[in-house]
């Protein structure tokens, strides 16, 4: 029989607090169980946008309610069923980091054990030795920012400075992260990627796991918007991941949205890109049709976290998970025999959170399909048992991290 698989990361999707959250500050996190009751008590209704209780009729079907039992001890509001018809378990993560690299590693079978470097939260953050080469490699005359910020809260306070000076706005988060933004036509896209490219070698001493451009349009205050012109420059994962095992095969690695980005580009054979969560369904749907036998399809829906988690928008955040939800059955419908599929997430980013930055959560682990069995999976202790999970069902020899969850 044919087999292909495919993995729908829900970006930020976290299920509750994972056994080593405190270590983060994070062991009231619980994203999924704060919407849900956010939406039950009517705190998350937004006129014109949604109301009421979470519905995520499709999802629970799955087991994300059972899921996040194994999480908390409790199904969040509004996720009761009767029978899932997939194999459900909470999965929590080995790697030091709860950043998207390390997420997306971990479950392709490649944990980080070794942490990143990151940024103080004093200002300024960035070594002046750093930002001295920085400022001497690129010709630029300064940079803004310099500090931890919200990426939209420092457009407002710093971009019309910005399109004043031609100086770049940089700032980074909790993540191991250098960010650049830079208007897209005052500044130019192509010499925000140069220069973004700099940092990213200039960062090395420093173990910067990725400088992010963030190009962005407006002319003032309250009008500046982010473009889907954004870059991740990302290292490379320490080891073979299952992406670049299949490569190794001569199998298909297709990248929807910004998978590509988050491995450094290794272990991919086609790129999809797509502007927001209902292009990339759309992109995965077409590969659905179209991906060959033996294939890994492997999607980011990356707007969970960034237009909602890391802005702290719980309606938005519900909103964007009953539009994922209520496109599901399309997905289902078009499977075919020998496929297996997997939903699940690479970290937290509860929207109820103080701040604005990923929370230390266990993630869902759903595995669904014509090849999937039905029934709990238990706790995992890392995200590397779905990737060996996978491997198996696509016939390669075992990783070297993580146990097969069937
Ligand atoms: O606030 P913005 O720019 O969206 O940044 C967020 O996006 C980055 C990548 O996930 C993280 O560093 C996080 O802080
Ligand atoms: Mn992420
Ligand atoms: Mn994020």
């Amino acid at each position: 029989m044919e087999r292909r698989a495919f993995i729908l990361v829900m970006d930020s999707f976290g299920i509750g607090a994972a056994p080593d959250a405190a270590r983060f500050g994070d062991e009231a996190a619980d994203t999924l169980g704060h919407i849900a009751a956010a939406c039950a008590s009517g705190l998350a209704d937004r006129p014109g946008l949604r109301a009421g209780p979470l519905r995520l009729p499709n999802l629970a079907q799955l087991g994300l309610g059972r899921a996040a039992e194994l999480a908390t001890g409790h199904i969040p509001a509004g996720l009761q069923i009767a029978h899932v018809s997939g194999a459900f378990g909470a999965a929590a993560e080995k790697s030091a980091g709860k950043d998207t690299p390390s997420g997306h590693w971990e479950m392709a079978g490649c944990p980080v054990p070794v942490d990143w470097g990151y940024f103080p939260q004093s200002v300024p953050a960035f070594p002046a030795d750093f930002v001295a080469a920085f400022l001497k490699e690129t010709g630029l005359p300064g940079i803004l920012g310099n500090c931890h910020a919200s990426g939209t809260e420092i457009l407002d306070r710093l971009g019309e400075e910005h399109i004043r000076t031609g100086y770049p706005i940089c700032y980074t988060s909790a993540d191991s992260v250098f960010q650049v933004a830079a208007h897209e036509v005052h500044f130019g896209l192509e010499r925000l990627l140069a220069i973004c490219a700099v940092a990213k070698r200039l960062l090395e001493p420093w173990r910067i796991a990725r400088v992010i451009a963030r190009p962005f349009l407006g002319e003032a205050r309250g009008t500046f918007i982010r473009t889907a012109n954004r870059r991740d420059l990302t290292t490379p994962p320490p080891e073979d991941t299952l992406l670049d095992r299949l490569v190794a095969e001569g199998r298909e690695v297709i990248s929807v949205g910004k998978i590509a980005d988050i491995f450094g580009g290794r272990g991919i054979s086609r790129k999809v890109k797509a502007a927001d969560n209902q292009a990339l369904f759309d992109a995965t749907l077409d590969c659905v049709a179209t991906a060959p036998a033996g294939s890994l399809t492997f999607t980011n829906f990356v707007d969970f976290d960034t237009l909602f988690g890391h802005r702290r928008d719980v309606a938005g955040y519900a909103a964007a998970l009953e539009a994922f939800d209520t496109r599901l059955p399309a997905f289902l419908a078009a499977l075919r025999p020998g496929d297996l599929a997997l939903i699940s997430a690479d970290h937290g980013c509860d929207p109820t959170a103080p701040g604005s930055d990923h929370t230390r959560e266990f993630v869902p682990a759903l595995f669904f399909g014509p090849a999937a069995p039905v029934g709990s999976l238990g706790r995992r202790d890392s995200f590397a048992d779905l990737g060996q999970t996978l491997a198996a069902h696509l016939g390669l020899d075992r990783l070297a991290h993580g146990e097969a969850c069937f």
